[in-house]
């Protein structure tokens, strides 16, 4: 999921987007994040690696990919799986997601991940896996505040596929942080982030993403 400069810092005003920052670390008062545009050094990389996992992962059926609403179960408005060590899980308002052993392609993008210096040279041990079929998928407004989730490291997000919109929302202070997830970018979003609601929204008539 996909870059550089992390170092330059700039401020922005609520709601400016990515694309104006360019390559650029983005800090609002308890976010911070760092959203690398092309991060994935070209396009031939970014065709490769998106067409390696549409072949290779095996999404979770319907038993595992719901979630808790109110009340009630919902068939997950996205398809997920997840690959990591031995014995890892995840598990949010959904049933426990236990990690697949790595898949050798998935394994080869944590390496060169666990090899940035930009990205703190972090050894991740689960990579959670969704896919947006068409721009009908989406994922509602969530706290990545699971106590599954190491709080000293980063969660980063590659995306491949079509570019699909990501926003951060911080209710109490009415800030927004909108971004536009590029195939090939990478978005590193520190731990502090788990206090702001994140969402990927519907977005009509967009390609498969994950
Ligand atoms: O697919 C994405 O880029 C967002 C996923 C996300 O926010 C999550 O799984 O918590």
């Amino acid at each position: 999921q996909r870059s550089n400069a992390c170092e330059r810092r700039r401020r922005g005003r609520a709601g400016q987007r990515a694309s104006e920052f360019g390559s650029n670390f983005i800090e609002r008062r308890q976010l911070r994040l760092t959203y690398y545009p092309a991060y994935l050094p070209s396009s031939r990389w970014l065709a490769a690696c998106f067409a390696l996992l549409e072949r290779q992962v095996t999404y979770y059926g319907p038993d595992i990919a719901k979630v808790f609403v109110f009340g009630k179960w919902h068939p997950m408005p996205r398809q997920l799986c997840a690959y990591g060590d031995a014995g890892v899980a995840y598990t949010y308002s959904a049933p426990r997601v236990p990690a697949k052993p790595w898949l050798p392609s998935l394994a080869a993008i944590r390496d060169v991940l666990a090899a940035d210096a930009k990205l703190g040279h972090v050894r991740f041990n689960f990579a959670l896996v969704n896919r947006y079929a068409t721009g009908d998928n989406y994922i509602g407004e969530h706290r990545d505040s699971e106590p599954d989730l190491d709080p000293s490291a980063p969660i980063v997000s590659l995306s491949l596929g079509a570019q699909r919109d990501f926003y951060f929302r911080q209710p109490l202070m009415g800030e927004k942080v909108q971004l536009a997830l590029a195939g090939g970018s990478l978005l590193a979003m520190q731990r502090a982030n788990q206090q702001s609601l994140a969402a990927l929204p519907a977005q009509a008539e967009a390609g498969p993403a994950a």
